[in-house]
C-alpha cells in the first residue's frame, strides 16, 4: 500500500462511461462523493464515450490500458467504476491492469459493511455481500476457505469452487433464518406500537438530504449527521410531541437512497425499511439545494414502490431553503392536501409549518382516532417511552439489539 504521509486512505482513480445519460456529470459526483464516503481517494477522473460497453473490459482494451497507465503514474491503487460491471469484465481488468478494480455496487456495499452497527445491520450487509459474491466465484478463488480455515471443511471429492459455494450457500441460509427472527420480533413491536395507535412518521429520501439533520431539530435526538453518503443505516425512532390536540407521533429516520442501489442491498434491507413500509406518513426530504433533486426524487420513488411503500401519504420536505434563496412556506395540491413544506433543518426555518402539516396530516389519516390517545402529554413522555421500549424486549427478555429505537438512549 502506497499510502501518502499522515494519510491512510486508499488514492483511488474513478472512471466514468458516457452513454449519453442526461445525469452523466452528477453521476459522476456522486461517485467521488461515494469513493470518499468509502474511505478512497479520489485523486482523478477518467471519462470515456461509447454506445455500449465493451464485452470484455467494459472500456475498450485502449482505453483500459490508458487507464492503468494513468492510474500508475498518480500512485493509485485502485480503479473505481461508476458502473455495474459483470464478474469477467471487473477479472479481466484486474489482470490487465494490475490494479485493484471495483465497481459501483461493491463500493456501495463496501459503505454499508463500514456504516453498519446494530446487529441486525451487520447481518444485512453480510448478506447482501454474500449474494453478490456468489455470482462472482471463479476457479481458483480460496480467500473464503483461508478465511475459514480448519481440515475437514472440504468434503470428500469436492473441489475448491463446490466448497466455495457450499460454504457461502450454507452461511447464506443462516443469516437468512437469523434475520427472519428478528423480523418477526418487529412484527410484535410494531403490533405492540399499533395497540398505542400511535400515529407513525418515517423520513425517507435520497442519502445527504438532511434527514437526520431534521430529525435531531426535532427530537432533539442527536444522531449521527455527516456531509457523507449513507451516514445513517440504522432506523432510529422517536416520540414527537406535537400539541395537546394531537398527542405524540413516532418519527423514525431512516438510510438514505442512491441511484441504482444494489438491488442485493434493497433486498437485505427490507427488514430495516419495514418501518417505513409500515409508517402513516413519509416524509420526503430533499435537498432543494442539489441541481440534480428532481431525479433523485424520482429515484426515491422508485425505490418507495419497490418496497411496497408507494401508497402511503407522502410530503415533499424540501430542505435547505437556506442554500437555495427560498423562502419557508407550504404548498398544497388540487385536494387541498399539503404536498410540499419548504424547510432548513440546519437554520429552523419553516419547522413551525412542518410541525403543523404533520399535525394535519395525522387528523385527516382514516385510522388515527378522533380522540387523542390518552396520556400522551409532555408530562409522561419519559414514562411513555420507558413503556414504548419494554415492548421491545425480546422472549428472553434482553434488550433487542436490532435497530431500532424509540425513548431516549
Ligand atoms: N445548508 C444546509 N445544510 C443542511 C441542512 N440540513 C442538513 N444539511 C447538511 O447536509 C448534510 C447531510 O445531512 P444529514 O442530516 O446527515 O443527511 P441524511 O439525509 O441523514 O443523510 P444519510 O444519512 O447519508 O442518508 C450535512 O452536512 C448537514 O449539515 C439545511 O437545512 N441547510
Ligand atoms: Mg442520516
Amino acid at each position: 500500500m502506497a499510502d501518502a504521509p499522515g494519510n491512510n486512505s486508499t488514492r483511488a482513480v474513478l472512471v466514468g462511461v458516457d452513454f449519453g445519460a442526461v445525469d452523466f456529470t452528477a453521476s459522476l459526483e456522486e461517485l467521488a462523493l461515494l469513493a470518499s464516503s468509502a474511505g478512497a481517494e479520489p485523486i482523478d477522473t477518467i471519462t470515456a464515450k461509447r454506445n455500449a460497453p465493451d464485452p470484455a473490459y467494459f472500456v475498450g482494451s485502449g482505453k483500459a490500458d490508458e487507464i492503468g497507465v494513468a492510474a500508475k503514474a498518480l500512485g493509485a491503487e485502485l480503479v473505481i467504476f461508476n458502473h455495474a460491471l459483470s464478474p469477467a469484465q471487473q477479472r479481466n481488468l484486474e489482470r490487465r491492469l494490475e490494479l485493484g478494480i471495483i465497481d459501483r455496487t461493491s463500493l456501495i456495499l463496501d459503505i454499508f459493511a463500514q456504516r453498519a452497527k446494530s446487529h441486525e445491520g451487520k447481518l444485512q450487509v453480510e448478506l447482501a455481500q454474500l449474494q453478490h459474491l456468489a455470482t462472482r466465484l471463479i476457479r481458483g478463488w480460496t480467500h473464503l476457505e483461508r478465511q475459514k480455515g480448519g481440515i475437514g471443511l472440504r468434503g470428500p471429492g469436492e473441489t475448491q469452487l463446490e466448497t466455495d459455494r457450499r460454504l457461502i450457500g450454507e452461511r447464506v441460509k443462516a443469516l437468512r433464518t437469523r434475520l427472519a427472527k428478528l423480523r418477526k420480533q418487529h412484527e410484535t413491536q410494531r403490533r405492540a406500537r399499533g395497540r398505542n395507535n400511535t400515529f407513525s412518521v418515517s423520513l425517507v429520501g435520497y442519502t445527504n438530504a438532511g434527514k437526520s439533520t431534521l430529525f435531531n431539530t426535532l427530537t432533539k435526538a442527536g444522531v449521527y449527521v455527516a456531509n457523507q453518503l449513507f451516514a445513517t443505516l440504522d432506523t432510529t425512532s422517536r416520540r414527537l410531541y406535537l400539541g395537546d390536540e394531537t398527542g405524540s407521533v413516532v418519527i423514525s429516520d431512516t438510510v438514505g437512497f442512491v441511484r441504482e442501489l444494489p438491488h442485493q442491498l434493497v433486498a437485505a434491507f427490507r427488514a430495516t425499511l419495514e418501518e417505513t413500509i409500515h409508517a402513516d406518513l413519509l416524509l420526503h426530504v430533499v435537498d432543494g439545494s442539489s441541481p440534480t433533486r428532481m431525479e433523485q426524487i424520482e429515484q426515491v420513488n422508485e425505490v418507495l414502490r419497490e418496497i411496497g411503500a408507494d401508497h402511503i401519504p407522502q410530503i415533499l420536505v424540501w430542505n435547505k431553503i437556506d442554500a437555495a434563496d427560498l423562502q419557508p412556506g407550504v404548498e398544497r395540491d388540487e385536494h387541498d392536501k399539503i404536498s410540499r413544506v419548504f424547510i432548513s433543518a440546519r437554520s429552523g426555518a419553516g419547522l413551525d409549518l412542518l410541525r403543523d402539516a404533520i399535525v394535519e396530516a395525522a387528523k385527516s389519516a382514516a385510522s388515527y382516532p378522533a380522540n387523542p390517545v390518552p396520556g400522551l402529554s409532555p408530562e409522561n413522555e419519559e414514562q411513555d417511552d420507558a413503556a414504548l421500549e419494554s415492548s421491545m424486549l425480546d422472549d428472553n427478555g434482553e434488550s433487542n439489539p436490532t435497530s431500532t429505537h424509540v425513548g431516549p438512549q
